[in-house]
């Protein structure tokens, strides 16, 4: 396998500003003939990022937050045809190219006089691209938790390089970002990857810390890799910032793509996450077996615990979809077990009622209630996220000692935990189209110039998003939204706030003339610092 490559690299000490290419020839992981920029000092702590946004205003109220370009910090940089236009599948297309004024607008419903507020430029082809073919190097990583669709991504994006733009260079980091520095790398080629999209899991393996800047950014100079593709979620797009803004900092022509993951669907901005579609319907399968279990014996109770860090998303959808459960318990939604209201009491009364219940648990709910009746466990994992007790186990157990205590009712109760099941699976068909799209959007805006943007759609259209807005919020649900209320009268349960607190809350949160959360499509609103979400229409 010939690795030889053209690097371009901007030398920012270079007072000429004139553009140094060199010839490189790459066969393992290092490689040091490049010319090499300033480096920053080693650090595995995490960095705070010195973020400028790009902001342009228009007419009544429109701006957009723009992704950063490589002509914003390389001068005369060269452009070429974009291939595409000779591509025989593509000619079909009427409209060839992206226009590169269009956007996309953040919130799609408004009034007659509201501003029109946030735009992000639209993801696609454009007519110049600023790379060579067979001058692009491109490496894909897949860090943070495992999802359904990584591996669809990695197909389409090494497809899609290969057929749109006929590059046939790239690298899998393997295990994460510490691949960078210390694991191998494997040769990604369409038909390396042709099947891999029917596989759970990533083939390039990943892993969670490990992020240094410096030695990412060393390991991407001395490969001479130009394009980085970066697959993860909110964690691994805050390191792809970092690399980004050290990229910039060396001067480098390397693009930086993120593509937004998370099985909790808990990035801002964008519509939904990949494999999310996938999770809650797998779910159902988990919850179809505590309802049959439950219904079959008097008295019966099944629990099932879905992921949810921070957010209920999975779990409300799942419960939803399957109009079995009885109960689904959110970390947005703080719940008590005892007196009137509580848990206990609703179990008790819908067991008299029905004979049998079904409760669905986020991971991420109860965690106060938790550390109250349990030791305090203050431990992270290996990127600095919170480890969080096992709520699952624990509310079976205080189920069972509460009815078993004074033998108040004879239940069963089966727990099931099928957390891994539902995102260790490969994606369903709509995902896969939908990682396609992804793959294909960063594929167009690396080959583009753009750089340090994640991708995904918003309303519906893909859009090149800037890191910051992705990174700075977590999505939640809205437990004032009319799809949490839906879900309430669905199941039924207690809201177990009293319709005063929310009425209140309400009043204090949104100015009169505002839109609601909820009432823009996918829209996103700011409450106390946290973006949050409705899909609600
Ligand atoms: N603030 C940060 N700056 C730089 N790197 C970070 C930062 N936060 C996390 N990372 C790195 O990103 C990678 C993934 O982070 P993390 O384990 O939190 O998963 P994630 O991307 O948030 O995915 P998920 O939580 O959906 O599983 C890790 O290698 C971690 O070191
Ligand atoms: O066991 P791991 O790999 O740390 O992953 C668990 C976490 O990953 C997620 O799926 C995504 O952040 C969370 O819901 C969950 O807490
Ligand atoms: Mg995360």
């Amino acid at each position: 396998m010939d690795y030889s490559s053209k690097f371009r690299c901007f030398d920012p000490s270079n007072t000429n500003n004139t553009i140094s290419t060199s010839k490189t020839h790459f066969s393992s992981y290092s490689t040091n003939s490049i010319v090499r920029s300033p480096r920053a000092s080693s650090s595995m702590d995490h960095q705070p990022i010195d973020y400028k946004p790009k902001i342009s205003n228009g007419d009544a109220g429109y701006f957009l937050e723009d992704v950063p370009h490589f002509t914003d910090y390389i001068p005369d940089i060269p452009t070429y045809s974009n291939p595409l236009q000779d591509n025989p599948a593509y000619s079909v297309v009427k409209q060839y190219f992206v226009n590169t004024d269009d956007t996309v607008a953040q919130k799609i419903v408004v009034h007659k006089n509201s501003p029109r507020g946030r735009h992000f430029r639209r993801a696609g082809p454009r007519q110049r691209v600023y790379f060579e073919s067979d001058e692009v190097h491109a490496c894909i990583v897949t860090c943070g938790g495992l999802c359904p669709g990584l591996n669809t991504v990695i197909r389409e994006i090494v497809c899609g390089l290969y057929h749109m733009y006929g590059v046939n260079k790239v690298l899998g980091i393997e295990g994460g970002y510490r691949g960078f520095y210390a694991r191998n790398t494997v040769t990604l080629t369409p038909k390396v990857v042709n099947d891999i999209h029917k596989r759970g899991g990533t083939i390039l393996g990943t892993s969670r810390g490990g992020h240094d800047t410096s030695k990412i950014v060393d390991s991407i100079q001395d490969r001479g890799i130009n394009q980085v593709y970066i697959i993860g979620g909110d964690g691994t797009q805050k390191g792809a910032s970092v690399i980004y803004e050290e990229i910039k900092r060396r001067g480098l022509k390397v693009a930086v793509a993120g593509v937004p993951k998370t099985i909790d669907n808990d990035i801002p901005v964008i519509d939904k996450s990949f494999g999310f579609d996938t999770a809650v319907e797998e779910a159902q399968r988990a919850i179809n077996a505590a309802h049959v279990e439950a219904e079959s014996v008097e008295n019966g109770i099944g629990i099932v615990k879905l992921m949810g860090r921070y957010s209920g998303f999975i779990a409300m959808y799942a419960t939803l979809a399957s109009r079995d459960v009885d109960c689904c318990l959110i970390p947005e939604s703080p719940f008590y077990l005892e007196g009137p209201g509580g848990l206990y009491e609703f179990i008790e009364r819908r067991l008299k009622e029905s004979g049998h219940m079904v409760i669905v648990v986020a991971e991420g709910a109860g965690q106060e209630l938790l550390a109250e009746s349990m030791r305090s466990m203050d431990q992270q994992d290996a990127s600095g996220n919170k480890l969080l007790q096992d709520v699952g186990h624990w509310i079976s157990q205080k189920i069972r000692e509460h009815f078993t205590r004074g033998k108040k009712m004879a239940i069963t109760l089966k727990y099931i935990d099928p957390t891994y099941m539902i995102r260790a699976i490969p994606s369903n068909a709509s995902d896969n189209v939908y990682c396609t799209l992804l793959a294909h959007s960063a594929v167009h805006g690396a080959m583009a110039g753009y750089t340090g943007f994640t991708v995904g759609p918003v309303n519906g259209r893909h859009a090149y998003i800037p890191f910051n807005c992705v990174i700075e919020t977590q999505n939640k649900v809205v437990i004032t939204d009319r799809m949490w209320a839906r879900l309430l009268s669905s199941t039924n349960q207690p809201s177990f706030s009293c319709a005063k607190d929310v009425q209140e809350d309400k009043r204090e949160e949104v100015p009169s003339t505002a839109l609601l959360d909820g009432q823009n499509g996918s829209s996103q609103g700011e409450k106390d610092g946290i973006s949050v979400r409705s899909p609600d229409p």
